[in-house]
């Protein structure tokens, strides 16, 4: 199996091999082109989104500075909202539903590294794909850790780390983070 082959299996996979590594250039490249384009060339701005992830439905705003690490395994469905200085870490899929928004500072990575510094210093690493549904606010300063799903109408609090699944209807938070209380979907049809 290639390197390649082993991350998209969810298995051990070297992030020093170069085709691993390469997935890195195209984000690295559309991140900036993105950043640098004023907010109010709205047209060039969701171009520039479009040509980024691998799909993303209409009424996307991302505000500077965002990054990511491939943009191709980044799925994202209507009326997208990104706060400043967020980051997604896409080596496995992120598929983000429609009316999300995502707060200041939040990071989202499917990536992990062992716990052994044998496994360190043979740079090795483990992705897993992060789910989020629909209706979610993700506040400021939030860390989404690989493999949790988040169900649809959530809220997640400032600084919480997700570390396991949230269902739907809820406000979780807190390190790690839990439900906190449960709450109603007011969402109707015509909406
Ligand atoms: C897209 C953007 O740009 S987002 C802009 C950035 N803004 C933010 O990040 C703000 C995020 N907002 C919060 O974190 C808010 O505290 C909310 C939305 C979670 C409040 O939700 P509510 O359900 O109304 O919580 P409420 O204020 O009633 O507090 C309920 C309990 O949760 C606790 N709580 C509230 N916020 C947090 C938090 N961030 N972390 C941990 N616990 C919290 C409260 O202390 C309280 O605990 P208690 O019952 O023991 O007293």
């Amino acid at each position: 199996m290639t390197e390649l082959e082993k991350l998209n299996a969810g298995l051990e996979y070297d992030f020093w091999d170069p085709k691993v590594d390469g997935l890195k250039i195209h984000a690295l490249e559309w991140c900036r082109k993105l950043n640098a384009i004023p907010m109010q060339n709205t047209e060039e701005r969701e171009a520039a989104i479009k040509s980024l992830f691998s799909s993303v439905g209409e009424n996307a705003t991302i505000l500077p500075v965002f990054n990511c690490d491939n943009g191709k395994n980044i799925h994202v469905g209507k009326n997208f909202l990104t706060n400043y200085n967020v980051t997604i870490l896409d080596i496995a899929p992120v598929c983000i539903g429609d009316y999300v928004m995502i707060g200041p500072n939040t990071l989202i990575t499917t990536v992990n590294h062992p716990i052994s510094p044998l496994g360190r210093r043979r740079h090795l690493g483990i992705a897993k794909p992060v789910s989020i549904g629909n209706d979610v606010w993700v506040g400021g300063n939030v860390t989404i850790l690989p493999g949790v799903s988040i169900g649809n109408n959530v809220v997640i609090a400032a600084g919480a780390v997700v570390t396991k699944d949230i269902p739907d209807n809820c406000v979780a938070g807190g390190v790690p983070a839990k439900v906190i209380r449960n709450i109603e979907n007011d969402i109707k049809e015509k909406d």
